[in-house]
């Protein structure tokens, strides 16, 4: 077909799609050279507002997303979205920039013809990887397994030749059931639940979830109109200016004039600094806020309203959902959340939104799990190359490391795909994925990289737990030794604490005996509960990062298990980490809690015991017969000597002293105490119970 026909057939489907509240997925195949100049062609015969371009050779006309942060795209708008697949393909982005093309626009990959784009996967044309990984482990796997996906989509190919519509025209969309200003009927209901938020009870905070352009934010905008024009003060805050301006839009259309400054934005951080109080606090794309933040702002505010959407792709991660939410369920127990479903940007039954769904398997799966503690329960392997032909557990699978884990990126399905390194391990039953685990083998590097690797010279990709004992604790030695480092594990959230991530784990050390691999390790974000699990499976701290994850304020921790090796080395190193932990908490480690730290800790046998005299000092300090800045050194060495033996109500406050170096003040308030005299009675009480029987 002739590119001026071509281009005449193209403005009719886009005439079309808009019509039927719709985007266009284009997928072009050809040369590079000649596919630039139809898209130029093409952009000037069609119109529109904006146009967003993803890769090189974007026009001058452009906003080049290229090397943009996925979060940075939420909640921003274009007519047409071009990605140059010739210059690489990061699929995160490309997922999360399909979600701003608006309803009648044009969604437009360009690429190689499909077959000549799958033989150039392959290092030599790195630029053209579906996902930059790491060029000498890379399979092709992910790039066979998207365009597989992709062919069968309902899209518009167009190749040198010919161009194939649609498979299927949705039907037109539903007419409205809203009364305005809101669109849809979902849409209205949040707007009553967000103004209930302000006539009901305090302290019960909204949530607002969605998926792309289901107009959460318009929704804020709606609502915050209404109640400026009843005289309410609002606040509202978003990760970035650019993340506030829809819901800042309708705020503008539905306000009387002279309501208008009843509503203020104000950046997170500086709302953070200010003293600033509002009858309702609106957070916009509040995934995107780190969760301390958002703690710090419920504590501030008695009533308000966190509108965001969770995929992990979308750069936000599921952390909000994970973690978030449980701290509310602490805090605020009478929380309400509310999902809209239905979009609006364009119409439930959207071409891209499929495609883009389909093709990174972002879709949850809504089977009902159904599982038996009776019946049998099977552990399977698989590797990179066993996914192409087994789609459906890849889905469960995937799926399961999402909803569990709110790091889980597109990337990670491309390692699946693509990585021989990683094995993931699975417990079944009926087919139906109930826990899984993602084991990357490390380790086996030779002896001479590994010393250069120790001495800072060299790091070695892929092999994070074997650099790290290599760099971070001076055992090069380890990283020549076969190790399995355990990636992930998630068990599904309805079959937790019922014993399966145990199993999982106790067949992962039997495989790993069976395959002579000398070390198991894992690395992940702390917390009390999960170091409970992982320590009861045998794995001992080694270390601790020094800087805290930004999104969930946790230091990332190093564990270790032998498992066909020395158990002393492990032992030593679990014992060199108790001793230097307590020696740099204070400086080091200022958001780590005290009830985690001391469960980090392990007993530290250099210290001297009391000596009598000290004994008889602590006391008459009991019967309030020494001040306590006397007796303050000798109480800090018997703490350190027994802290593991005390009842939490007495080794929490000494902990935050001594280690944490805490100031008064600040352990008053941490305590609930009333003043300093109160919790000295509290230190007394029970040091005359604990030393009783040594005086
Ligand atoms: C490297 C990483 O991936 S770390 C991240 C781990 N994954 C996640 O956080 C995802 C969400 N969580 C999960 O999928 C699961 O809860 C896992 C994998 C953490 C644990 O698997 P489960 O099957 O729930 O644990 P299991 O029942 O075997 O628990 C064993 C022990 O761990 C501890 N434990 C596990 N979960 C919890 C919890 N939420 N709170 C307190 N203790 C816990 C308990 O001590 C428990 O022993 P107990 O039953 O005698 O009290
Ligand atoms: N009631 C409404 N009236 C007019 N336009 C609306 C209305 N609700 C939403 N829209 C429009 O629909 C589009 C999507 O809405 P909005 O941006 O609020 O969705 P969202 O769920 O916040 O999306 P994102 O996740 O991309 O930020 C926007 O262009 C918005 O202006």
């Amino acid at each position: 077909m002739p590119v001026t026909a071509l281009l005449a057939q193209l403005q009719q489907w886009q005439q079309q799609a808009a019509q039927l509240h719709i985007r266009l997925p284009v997928i072009w195949q050809g040369s590079q050279d000649n596919l630039l100049s139809h898209a130029a062609v093409l952009l000037s015969t069609i119109s529109y507002d904006k146009l967003y371009w993803l890769g090189t050779e974007a026009p001058a006309d452009a906003v080049n997303l290229t090397g943009k942060q996925n979060y940075q795209l939420l909640g921003s708008e274009c007519d047409v979205l071009v990605v140059n697949a010739f210059s690489g393909f990061n699929a995160d982005l490309v997922a999360a920039s399909a979600g701003c093309v608006k309803a009648g626009g044009i969604w437009l990959l360009l690429c190689p013809p499909f077959a000549k784009w799958q033989q150039q996967a392959n290092p030599a044309h790195k630029s053209l990887l579906p996902y930059p990984l790491d060029a000498a482990t890379h399979q092709g796997g992910f790039l066979s397994f998207w365009l597989t996906q992709l062919q069968q989509q309902n899209a518009l190919f167009i190749n040198e030749q010919h161009a194939t519509e649609l498979l299927s025209w949705p039907a037109m969309a539903q007419p409205n059931q809203a009364t305005a200003p809101c669109i849809t009927a979902e849409q209205q209901v949040a707007v009553k639940a967000i103004l209930y938020v302000v006539s009901g009870h305090r302290r019960r905070p909204l949530v607002l979830t969605a998926d792309r352009g289901r107009g959460k934010s318009a929704a804020l905008g709606i609502t915050a109109a209404q109640l400026a024009a009843a005289g309410k003060q609002i606040i509202l805050t978003a990760p970035s200016p650019q993340a506030a301006a829809t819901a800042l839009t309708h705020f503008s259309q539905h306000v009387p004039a002279a309501q208008q400054s009843n509503l203020q934005f104000i950046p997170f951080d500086e709302l953070l600094r200010s003293t600033k109080t509002a009858d309702l606090l609106l957070v916009d794309e509040a995934a995107a806020i780190p969760t301390p933040v958002l703690q710090q702002l419920l504590q501030r505010f008695s009533r308000i309203v966190f509108a965001t959407t969770e995929h992990g792709y979308e750069g936000t991660g599921r952390g909000f959902q994970l973690r978030f939410q449980q701290y509310l369920n602490q805090q605020c127990p009478g929380w309400r959340k509310l999902q809209i479903q239905q979009p609006i940007r364009y119409q439930q039954a959207d071409p891209l939104e499929q495609l883009i769904f389909n093709c990174f398997l972002l879709r949850q799966s809504s089977n009902e799990l159904t599982y038996s503690a009776k019946d049998k329960i099977s552990a399977l392997t698989y590797q990179a190359k066993d996914w192409l032909n087994n789609t459906n557990k890849l889905q469960q699978v995937f799926s399961l490391l999402s909803l569990a884990h709110y790091q889980t990126q597109i990337k990670d399905l491309a390692a699946l795909l693509d990585n021989p390194r990683l094995q993931v391990v699975t417990l079944e039953q009926n087919s139906q994925v109930l826990a899984c685990v993602l084991i990357s083998s490390e380790g086996d590097i030779p002896p001479e990289l590994a010393h250069q690797i120790y001495l800072g010279e060299r790091r070695v990709q892929g092999h994070l737990l074997a650099q790290s004992l290599a760099f971070h604790l001076a055992q090069p030695e380890l990283a020549s030794l076969s190790l399995w480092r355990i990636m992930r594990i998630a068990v599904q959230p309805a079959l937790q604490k019922q014993g399966l991530g145990t199993k999982l784990l106790g067949f992962i050390s039997q495989q790993a005996e069976q395959q002579n691999i000398r070390y198991l390790g894992t690395s992940f974000g702390v917390s009390t509960e999960l170091l409970q699990f992982w320590q009861r499976n045998g794995y001992q701290a080694i270390r601790l990062g020094v800087s805290s994850d930004k999104a969930s304020a946790e230091y990332s921790i190093l564990m270790l298990k032998p498992v066909t090796a020395d158990g002393e080395v492990v032992q030593q190193l679990n014992r060199q980490f108790g001793h230097n932990l307590f020696l740099t908490l204070s400086g080091q480690y200022p958001l780590l809690n005290t009830r985690l730290a001391l469960q980090l800790a392990t007993p530290l046998p250099d210290i001297p015991a009391l000596t009598e005299a000290e004994l008889k000092q602590l006391a008459l300090f009991c019967r309030n017969q020494r001040p306590y800045e006397l007796i303050e050194p000798i109480l800090q060495r018997w703490f350190c000597k027994h802290y593991h033996a005390l009842p939490p109500e007495l080794a929490a406050p000494l902990c935050s002293l001594y280690w944490q170096h805490s100031s008064w003040p600040a352990l008053l308030t941490q305590y609930g105490f009333n003043n300093k005299n109160s919790a000295l009675a509290l230190f007394r009480q029970h040091i005359a119970k604990l030393i009783s029987a040594a005086i």
